[in-house]
């Protein structure tokens, strides 16, 4: 007797067909059960607009949410920087695996890291985090850059740059990983530069809250400091009241002495996406040990980055 196959739905993009291909392997593993993919087409696969004017929060998601609680899949894989803050009553977060490299990397012409590009470079990157943290470092640099609002998937970005259209794109390295495109890497950005988004290298296993053997089951592959880290993330961004197209970066990390871990760092920056103002803070507290604790911290550093003026930089957020 062959058991019924788990349904994981998908978006068509390679980045999501390599992630879902990996989860899918794990769950198979774990679980003895067959896992089907399920491919769904998402509102931010079809736009042909910006994702900044399409209000990015969300548009990659709906759809594969949408799928989910009408039954016609039992779980899915998003990015999770991808994915809106506000939790969603009928569906759990049900794993949040070991992230990947976290950082932003250049993909740039003839091999150039960023700070042999000349000036006046044009940097392909529509993200508003993105654009103020390099435009703020150019500055700092006596150095211009710009940056060219550019869409579409992985392949098509670094093809802006290998057809000759832009002397460099600015991609996830954890994105470019996943598809086996890391060869084109020609500098990974320190998060001293460029912090990431919140979440960013992360995923989420996602299943509904009612099929709870399967969360149960699911939660094997969570990584309990991978959780905590973007916990504390995703609440930094929801106490700014900012969405994924906002230019806030976040990124939390474990420091250690020699082998004991003893607290987590989270650090975050909001910036005008000219890069003329920047306020870049950073607080470290016990590693949280549930999600009240990871949300607090990020809290906590978002009341910090409020009373110095980060809401009045986020003027952008709005599109
Ligand atoms: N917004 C698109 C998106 N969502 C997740 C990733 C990369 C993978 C990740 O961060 O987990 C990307 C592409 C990119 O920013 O280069």
């Amino acid at each position: 007797m062959t058991e019924k196959a788990l349904r994981l739905g998908t978006r068509r993009s390679k980045l999501a067909m390599a992630q879902s291909g990996h989860v899918a392997d794990a769950v198979r593993q774990l679980t003895g059960r067959p896992v089907e993919l399920v491919e769904i087409t998402t509102y931010g696969d079809t736009s042909r607009e910006h994702l900044a004017q399409i209000g990015g929060t969300g548009v990659f998601v709906v759809a594969l949410r949408d799928a989910l609680l009408r039954g016609e899949v039992d779980f899915a894989v998003h990015s999770l920087k991808d994915l809106p803050t506000a939790e969603h009553p009928d569906l759990v977060l049900a794993a949040i695996p070991v992230r990947e490299d976290p950082r932003d990397v250049l993909v740039a012409r003839d091999g150039l890291t960023f700070d042999q590009l000349p000036d006046g470079a044009r940097i392909g990157t529509g993200s508003p985090r993105r654009m103020a943290q390099l435009n703020a470092y150019a500055r700092s640099h006596g150095r211009t850059i710009e940056c060219v609002p550019i869409r579409g998937n992985i392949d098509t970005r670094v093809g802006y740059v290998t057809k000759g259209e832009l002397d460099a794109v600015v991609l996830a390295a954890a994105g470019l990983n996943r598809i086996g495109r890391s060869d084109v890497v020609t500098d990974f950005l320190s998060v001293d530069t460029v912090l990431p988004a919140p979440g960013q290298g992360a995923l989420a296993i996602e299943c509904t809250a009612a099929d709870a053997g399967l969360a149960a089951a699911l939660a094997e592959l969570d990584d309990p400091f991978t959780r905590a880290a973007v916990t504390a993330e995703r609440s930094l961004l929801a106490a700014l009241e900012a969405g994924c197209s906002a230019p806030v970066g976040a990124l939390a990390d474990l420091l250690a002495d020699g082998q004991i871990v003893h607290e987590m760092r989270l650090r975050g920056v909001v910036g005008t996406t000219d890069g003329s103002s920047l306020v870049q803070l950073s607080t470290t507290g016990p590693v949280p040990t549930s999600h009240d604790e990871a949300m607090a911290l990020g809290r906590e550093l978002a009341d910090e980055m409020l009373a110095k003026g980060a809401a009045g930089l986020m003027g952008e957020r709005a599109l």
